[in-house]
């Protein structure tokens, strides 16, 4: 077996550790713990990386990584990839984007309250000096206090939030949001940042880009009230750290929090010398369950990207991915899942791909068009060479025809993506929909209702409804070690489908063995 190389570059919870141990198809390469400079000969072997923000992702990294298909940032900011060089080499760039929001949110609140009450002071005068001078600090209230939320994301709006259960007044500023999305949740929305200046606590928590770099300088402190308290748990470089410098050393901000240092590690910033400010060494990802959850993510994700499957949120497709709004975000994985499935069902050559879409999902076919080109010819092609941007032109050389319709009746869903993949030898249908935001649910397969996860080792058998067919199977399965996990059955008039998800890979052998069950009409075999 061909096994594909993922290198960990920086530290991640055991639990994603473990899952790349012990899949039988990864070669797991752990380099956490040696420095960047001879982590470049190690990553040359990597198909896919998976990093924090402590390894930059930079010309010198991807000249060293010559394999590399695929990076997974195991956290929110990338910032310290460079999207661009990335792009250019086809390399997918992926982030895990929500897994840490509650430990960076709880963070945040905690460097409010520590500016607040003067935590730094109050803990040092007793811990370290042992002195008793309860009258030396009197903090204030979060209670009545108007709070500036600058970027109203994931991070944010968790903040606006708590602040709220304290009973401040919350006020955003986020030009790339509806004003409805913090109206409804009972925070005030400004388009004039001059409002977020006059707030008592600040808090930042947008991404670092060209466009927030020194978001908060010298001009704006000056206009903010004195004894202003500023807190960044984003990234490091959004407050002008000069300015933030002069004016917590005047005076004029009160207290800052901070999380975030313009360079890290930052074991010398000048900030560190001041005692008006509770520093923290960028641990707003740093909690257990935070790390946990990213780390099974990223794990998962590497795993998929390194087969070449699946790159759930990538971030440099050639479609604009801010312009794709969240809730389309699952259907194009879906899709390329669908696709993926639909094209190993019948290995014969692909006449025509269509996709079909129904509901507001119907705006974006096109891109759906292209991840099921990439899911379909991923499952007969070598998957390291296609990608989201090639994929289109490799079909096209193939012959491969391209469909997309839009289905205007309801059929109970209010999103519904329906692809059908034309091959030599069959038609395979299969429709999918996502509920709760993010359960991906196959729901047809070749005009059959079903509700599977488009995940596992998939059995699907077509065969005349008589009775004693699920022994048959069970018993042949058994008969040769193999453990059905979920047996699901479809009726229709003459003839049933069943889709049997089983826990081993299964032979050409045993396929053969249940086609020959006298009850069998077809048989296929798919491993998402
Ligand atoms: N300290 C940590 O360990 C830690 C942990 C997680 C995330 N982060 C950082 O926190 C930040 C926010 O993360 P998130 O998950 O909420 O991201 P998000 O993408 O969900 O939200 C970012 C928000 O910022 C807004 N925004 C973008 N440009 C803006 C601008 N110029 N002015 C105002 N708003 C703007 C966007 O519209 C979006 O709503 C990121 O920088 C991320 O890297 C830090
Ligand atoms: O953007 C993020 O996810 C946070 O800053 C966490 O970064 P880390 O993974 O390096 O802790």
């Amino acid at each position: 077996m061909s096994k594909h190389t993922i290198v960990v570059c920086d530290h991640i919870h055991e639990d994603g550790l473990n899952i790349l141990k012990t899949t039988e198809d990864i070669n797991y390469v752990y380099a956490a713990d040696i420095d960047k400079v001879s982590l470049l000969d190690v990553i040359k072997d990597a198909d896919v990386a998976i990093t924090r923000s402590s390894t930059d992702v930079d010309e010198k990294f991807l000249n060293a990584a010559t394999n590399l298909k695929a990076i997974i940032r195991a956290g929110v900011g990338y910032d310290n990839v460079d999207m661009e060089a990335c792009s250019k080499r086809g390399i997918i760039a992926m982030n895990v984007p929500t897994a840490n929001t509650i430990a960076a949110v709880e963070l945040t609140m905690a460097h409010m309250l520590s500016c607040m009450r003067k935590f730094p002071y109050a803990h040092n005068q007793l811990k370290n000096e042992r002195i008793w001078k309860r009258e030396d600090w009197y903090g204030n209230e979060l209670f009545g206090k108007k709070l500036g939320v600058i970027g109203f994301g994931n991070i944010g709006h968790r903040v606006a939030l708590r602040a709220k259960s304290f009973e401040m007044d919350v006020l955003t500023y986020d030009p790339y949001i509806p004003s409805t999305k913090a109206t409804d949740l009972g925070v005030e929305y400004t388009t004039n940042f001059d409002d977020i200046l006059a707030c008592d606590i600040i808090t930042i928590h947008t991404p670092k880009n060209q466009e927030t770099i020194d978001m908060i300088g010298e001009n704006e402190i000056a206009k903010m009230k004195d004894g202003v308290i500023l807190i960044n748990c984003a990234r490091g470089g959004l407050y002008n750290e000069e300015a933030l410098y002069n004016n917590l050393k005047s005076g004029k901000i009160a207290m800052a929090g901070i999380d975030v240092f313009k360079k890290e590690p930052a074991t010398d910033h000048p900030l560190l010398d001041l005692n008006n400010i509770t520093v923290t060494a960028h641990l707003g990802a740093n909690t257990k369950e935070s790390q946990k959850k990213i780390a099974t993510q990223a794990a998962e994700n590497a795993i998929e990207s390194a087969r070449g499957i699946a790159y759930p949120n990538a971030l440099n497709l050639p479609i604009d991915e801010n312009k794709i709004p969240s809730f389309v975000k699952p259907y194009i994985e879906l899709t390329q899942k669908i696709a993926f499935l639909s094209a190993q069902l019948d290995k014969s050559a692909i006449r025509s791909i269509s996709v079909c879409a129904q509901g507001e999902i119907k705006e974006y076919l096109d891109s759906l068009s292209t991840f099921a080109t990439v899911g379909a010819l991923t499952a007969s092609s070598d998957k390291d060479e296609i990608n989201y941007v090639n994929a289109k032109f490799i079909a096209e050389e193939k012959g491969i025809k391209f469909d997309t319709c839009e289905i205007n009746h309801s059929s109970g869903y209010s999103n519904k993506i329906t692809i059908t993949i034309t091959t030599e030898k069959r038609v395979n249908t299969i429709s999918g929909t996502v509920f709760d935001d993010d359960v991906q649910r196959i729901v047809e397969l070749d005009g059959f209702d079903f509700d599977i996860e488009p995940k596992g080792k998939m059995i699907m058998m077509r065969n005349n409804d008589v009775p004693g067919v699920i022994g048959q199977v069970g018993k042949l399965l058994g008969d040769n070690n193999i453990n059905i996990s979920d047996f699901r059955l479809a009726r229709g008039k003459n003839s049933a489908l069943a889709v049997i998800l089983v826990d081993e890979s299964i032979s050409h052998k045993v396929l053969e063995q249940i086609n020959n069950l006298e009850a069998a009409i077809s048989v296929a075999y798919a491993e998402i």
